[in-house]
């Protein structure tokens, strides 16, 4: 079921001096099954937007509809434990929020806490560890004693465990180092093709939207700018450049070499493609 937003706003404090809207009326329908990438300058809404995914804020005008529940302005999540069973929410730096003793107690909580025995949330906590990559050694050991990354794998088995359908992350792998991002942004990739999740991506790095997402929605002020498949995306840098984001590097390259008067086409969008394209044109001129 794709998740669908009709002129969702948010105002927060409404009524007050400190009043300020942070969505003006967002239209779109996401996929299921897809990896869509929320895009947009720092302050544009994108963290306001996904919060509405899991209930967490409501709508001050407009709706959204997702994984059979509809919401509205005014009217009261009916289950609003299920919606956030359903609708899996990464915040940066997840785990600032792991609290319990062992890895196996904080894993198993959310289930617990929907009422799983104590038996069946262990042998889910053993089936979920190797989904983000740990193994049963880690059981016992405190989560404080844990690197950032291994943290983080934690706290999103904490989420996974409750088998979501949708997984909204934000910003996920700020503060990690390139390797630590690249593998955790394989997880996300995994967890998409192999169980077939809706993952939404609050990202600021160009190069995560090219290379592991779908779609692309762009956020500037509170509105939807644009949205379309990633290739599309890229094939219009101006569309980036015009809200202020800095293309990827290989986008970069390719207007430099354009303004330099190669041709090249603006489906060109790997690095295999860009140099075969520079080699037919050097050899021509040879
Ligand atoms: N609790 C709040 N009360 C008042 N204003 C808020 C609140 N949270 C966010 N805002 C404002 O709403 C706007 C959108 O904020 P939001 O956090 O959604 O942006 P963002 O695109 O996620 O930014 P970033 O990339 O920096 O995380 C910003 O102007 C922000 O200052």
């Amino acid at each position: 079921m794709s998740i669908e937003i009709n002129g969702l706003e948010h105002v927060y404090s409404p009524n007050t001096l400190f009043e300020h809207a942070a969505l003006k009326g967002i239209d779109c329908s996401i996929a299921e099954g897809k990896v869509t990438a929320i895009i947009g300058q720092t302050g544009s809404g994108k963290s306001t937007l996904v919060q509405h995914l899991n209930g967490l804020l409501v709508p001050t005008g407009g709706s959204l509809d997702i994984c059979g529940f509809h919401i509205q302005p005014l009217l009261k999540i009916k289950d609003i434990k299920e919606l956030r069973r359903k609708v899996g929410l990464v915040f940066q730096f997840p785990e600032y929020q792991l609290f319990e003793e062992t890895i196996e107690k904080d894993i198993a909580f959310g289930p617990k806490n929907f009422g799983t025995s104590e038996e069946d949330a262990l042998k889910l906590v053993r089936k979920v560890l190797p989904m983000v990559g740990l193994d049963e050694s880690y059981l016992d050991r405190s989560p404080f004693e844990l690197s950032g990354g291994q943290k983080r794998r934690v706290a999103i088995a904490g989420i996974l465990i409750l088998d979501p359908e949708v997984l909204v992350l934000d910003e996920p792998t700020a503060g990690l180092d390139p390797q630590g991002a690249k593998e955790m942004m394989t997880l996300f990739m995994n967890l998409n093709r192999k169980l077939n999740k809706t993952v939404l991506l609050v990202t600021h790095d160009m190069n995560h939207v090219m290379n592991y997402c779908d779609d692309v929605m762009v956020l500037d002020h509170g509105k939807l700018k644009h949205k379309s498949d990633v290739q599309t995306f890229f094939e219009h840098p101006d569309w980036m450049i015009n809200i202020g984001i800095e293309p990827p590097a290989l986008i970069r390259l390719k207007m430099a070499l354009q303004a330099k008067g190669f041709d090249i086409p603006d489906d060109v969008l790997t690095l295999e493609a860009l140099g075969n394209c520079i080699e037919k044109q050097v050899k021509a001129h040879e």
